[in-house]
């Protein structure tokens, strides 16, 4: 197994672009964030509010029709494109060209869903991060893998991890089977976990951020519109992964004085974005 690189400050510093002051929302870059259904619309609210704080100009969600008053309540700063149907996502349409795409959050399994996830990945061509839901959708339609963009980024929690590329009886043999998979299909393997590893092909990269505060529901939707802001900021596949997973962390071991583990919450994560990107200087 190779040997992972150690990514801290100083490999981040190396990656982190600072904001250039003639900038303007269209030059920052415009994320599409597609998730959600009934009673899991929250995924989107905080994926989409991540995505504006981690700094992208424009946020558009996808989500079903009853996403619609929840998302322009919350969050103000993002637009809304909605579904045809009520509950679940049918038939993906936007009319714009966004720079970044992240999917699945909150999305559920429904057949249409199914449906609609493949005809959205034969259209596509742009940068993609796929996270929950569509990484499942994915694991039961292994050849839709193959459509997908070179360096799409998966953000798998290890149960998702399974799914998509079945038991390992080890940690080495774990690691084994994600790089096969990341080189068979050229993609970047975001494995969360407690510290989370990037693997990309035979790279393995480990982040030093993070703490067990992160043990609660909707930090991997977080982390999935933090990422997709990065790409959407003209950040490498590679280095949006990076930098994503590394400010993530280190929101929660920011708060972690003020919060304590147990009171911590993935709100508390976006609302540590500034401080996380204040401390790079
Ligand atoms: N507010 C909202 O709208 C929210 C919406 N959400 C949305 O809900 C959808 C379902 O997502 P999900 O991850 O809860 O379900 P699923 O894929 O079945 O995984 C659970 C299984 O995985 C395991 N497991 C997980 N982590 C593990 C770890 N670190 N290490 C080891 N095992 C781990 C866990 O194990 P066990 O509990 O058995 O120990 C269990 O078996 C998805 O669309 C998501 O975006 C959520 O984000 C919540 C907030
Ligand atoms: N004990 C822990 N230490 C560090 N990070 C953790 C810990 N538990 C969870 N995390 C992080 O929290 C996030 C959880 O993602 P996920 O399971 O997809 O949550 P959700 O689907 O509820 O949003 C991942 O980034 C994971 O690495
Ligand atoms: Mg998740």
């Amino acid at each position: 197994m190779p040997t992972p690189i150690i990514v801290a400050k100083i490999e981040i510093l190396k990656r982190y672009k600072p904001i250039a002051p003639n900038t303007h929302k269209g030059i920052q870059g415009h994320a599409l964030l597609i998730g959600g259904s009934y009673g899991k619309i929250g995924a989107m609210v905080l994926g989409s509010k991540a995505a504006l704080k981690t700094g992208c100009g424009l946020v558009t969600v996808f989500v079903p029709k009853c996403g619609y008053e929840i998302l322009q309540t919350t969050n103000p700063e993002v637009m809304v494109l909605t579904d045809v149907q009520e509950k679940y996502i049918s038939k993906i349409e936007y009319d714009f060209t966004p720079k970044a795409i992240g999917i699945g959050s909150g999305m559920g399994q429904e057949i249409i869903t199914q449906n609609a996830l493949h005809a959205f990945l034969i259209a596509n061509e742009i940068p993609l991060v796929i996270d929950a839901d569509a990484l499942n959708i994915l694991s039961q339609n292994k050849g839709w893998i193959s459509i997908l963009p070179t360096k799409t980024i998966f953000t798998p929690h290890p149960k998702e991890l399974e799914r998509l590329i079945g038991k390992w009886n080890s940690n080495r043999e774990k690691f084994e089977k994600t790089i096969a998979f990341s080189k068979l299909h050229q993609l970047i393997i975001v494995m969360k976990d407690a510290p989370t590893f990037i693997i990309n092909g035979d790279t393995i990269y480990e982040n030093t951020t993070g703490n067990a505060a992160l043990a609660t529901a909707g930090t991997g939707d977080v982390l999935t519109g933090m990422i997709t802001s990065l790409l959407a900021q003209s950040y490498e596949p590679i280095d949006a992964a990076i930098l994503g997973v590394y400010l993530h962390g280190l929101t929660a071991d920011i708060a972690l004085p003020e919060t304590g583990y147990q009171s911590f919450i993935a709100s508390d994560v976006i609302s540590n974005i500034g401080k996380a990107y204040l401390s790079l200087g």
